[in-house]
């Protein structure tokens, strides 16, 4: 019910003011959980294919879901389709349908600088349910400070996890990996790779699969650069002329180089 301004008074105003706000961070978790469900469905790969702006039938007939009930899955899928534009996704021209957006070309599946696989590792369960035991840590963290959210939810940290669980693994190098092709594609193509120019050697230091390394091994033939991080997530990685995979844990030693990368 709505009521018209003067017809209620501040104190309601601020009730009802507060109730919105509630609401609104009640729900936040709507805005991520669309937008997974529009990277499982492939939304923006779809509407990126059509190659102009898509109605929302032909959205629909696109999907690779069950259309048994035409109505339905229209209905339902406006609805998706609203949030997404509501929050800068997709832009939807009155006649015509919907377009992509400059960050929802950056879920494009062959994008060079996609970020799919950040979002698939971050938004998977398993690095989600640590946020239902925050207050859980909160009590635990005074008798254990080096205990963090996901080792009170799964019984140990991401990285011993992600040891033992090889799905897991493949999500967070992968995760890992499209964040930082994005930032040294960025940085290349910029010209700031300029602060590696001189170095002969540079370690980078839970490099992760090599992403980082690589782009600056291949941008600066000169520097020989080696990719430190744990045997689990190096193991079967091959180097090349300047680049080498090397395991072992930063805690007890870590290869001597000009230059030491930490981003961690
Ligand atoms: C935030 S990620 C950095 C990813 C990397 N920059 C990339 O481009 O993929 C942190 C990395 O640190 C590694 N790591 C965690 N603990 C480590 C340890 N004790 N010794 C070496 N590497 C470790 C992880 O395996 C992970 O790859």
């Amino acid at each position: 019910m709505a009521f018209p301004n003067n017809d209620i008074g501040d104190e309601t105003r601020q009730v009802l003011a507060a109730q919105a706000h509630i609401w609104n961070h009640m729900f936040n978790y709507i805005n991520s959980m669309s937008l997974k469900c529009a990277i499982q469905l492939e939304i923006p790969d779809i509407i990126h294919s059509h190659g102009r702006p898509m109605n929302l039938s032909d959205l629909v007939e696109a999907l690779p879901i069950n259309n048994n009930n035409k109505a339905k899955t229209h209905d339902c899928v406006y609805r998706l389709m609203r949030i997404l534009v509501h929050s800068g996704f997709f832009i939807q021209l009155a006649e015509e349908g919907y377009l992509l957006t400059p960050t929802s070309r950056l879920l494009l599946k062959d994008e060079p600088m996609s970020m799919i696989p950040l979002l698939k590792f971050d938004l998977d369960p398993n690095l989600m349910d640590p946020w239902h035991s925050l207050s859980k840590w909160f009590n635990n963290v005074s008798d254990d400070s080096n205990t963090t959210p996901y080792a009170t939810a799964h019984g140990m940290p991401l990285f011993k996890y992600a040891e033992n669980e090889p799905r897991l693994n493949h999500l967070f190098n992968e995760g890992m990996a499209s964040d930082s092709r994005l930032v040294m594609t960025v940085l290349i193509q910029n010209g700031k790779g300029i602060i590696f120019e001189g170095l002969k050697s540079l370690v980078d230091v839970g490099g992760g699969t090599g992403t980082v390394a690589k782009a600056i091994a291949d941008a600066f033939p000169q520097i020989n650069c080696t990719v430190f991080d744990l045997p689990h997530v190096i193991e079967g990685l091959e180097g090349s002329k300047n680049l080498s995979f090397v395991g072992g844990d930063m805690f007890n030693s870590i290869p001597s180089a000009n230059a030491i990368l930490l981003k961690v």
